[in-house]
């Protein structure tokens, strides 16, 4: 029967990375996806703006929208400081699956919990559910209309502090106009636009790092 593109995915890891080595299982999956075939991974290129994000922020507590696979979600925990820990959503059952495997090879089971459901069913529950208090990180990777309202819903749910970052990909491909027209002309958030290209392509894409003011 029929592979699927994430399965395939899991294969390179498998095949190509070390288990316990989270950098070899980020390049293994690049390696597989530039040469093979393409996939919605953040990528090299938008990965090294997002891990200097990471590293200026130094996250206690990460919420990741959108698993996919886990690459961004391996590649954000290996930067981690050690007792701090990252939730990750994912609504695709079949992209669970995938990705608790892929983390598990990278070893980093112990800081990332992968949650399944809708982000805006999750999001309320965050504090109850899983002992949060707010996120220092958030990296929005999900579909690309719920980046606004779910920002909404985190506010509302008083899961953003003064000085909590936000980072989202695809702002320019496949695009989230109403979350950059929101950011850019609230006065509660200080954003900052990272030029770059899609995953693994030359066309345009970037990141949108904004700052909550409280
Ligand atoms: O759709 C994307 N991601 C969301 C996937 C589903 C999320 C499910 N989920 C998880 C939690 N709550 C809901 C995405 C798409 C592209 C892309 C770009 C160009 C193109 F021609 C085709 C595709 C590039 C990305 O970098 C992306 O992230
Ligand atoms: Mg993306």
């Amino acid at each position: 029967t029929q592979s699927t593109r994430p399965q395939r995915i899991l294969g390179a890891v498998q095949q190509n990375a070390t288990r316990g080595d989270p950098r070899s299982v980020v390049r293994a999956i690049d390696q597989y996806c530039r040469n093979q075939e393409w996939a919605m991974n953040v990528g090299d290129e938008k990965g090294c703006i997002l891990d200097s994000v990471v590293s200026e922020v130094n996250p206690a507590t990460v919420l990741e929208l959108g698993t996919y696979c886990g690459y961004s979600t391996v590649r954000i925990a290996s930067l981690l400081p050690p007792h701090a820990k990252l939730i990750t959503l994912e609504f695709n059952p079949e992209f669970a699956v995938i990705a608790r495997q892929v983390i598990a090879w990278a070893g980093l089971e112990d800081k990332i919990q992968l949650v399944e459901g809708a982000s805006g069913d999750l999001i309320p529950k965050m504090k109850e559910q899983f002992g949060v208090e707010t996120f220092d990180l958030v990296f929005l990777d999900h579909w690309k209309d719920r980046y606004l309202p779910d920002t909404k819903l985190m506010e509302e749910c008083g899961l953003l502090r003064k000085g909590s970052v936000l980072l989202a990909d695809n702002v320019i491909c496949p695009g989230t106009p109403e979350y950059l027209e929101f950011v850019r002309s609230s006065p509660r958030y200080e954003s900052q636009y990272f030029k770059s290209h899609l995953e693994y392509t030359k066309v345009e894409d970037g990141l949108e790092k904004s700052v909550f003011l409280g």
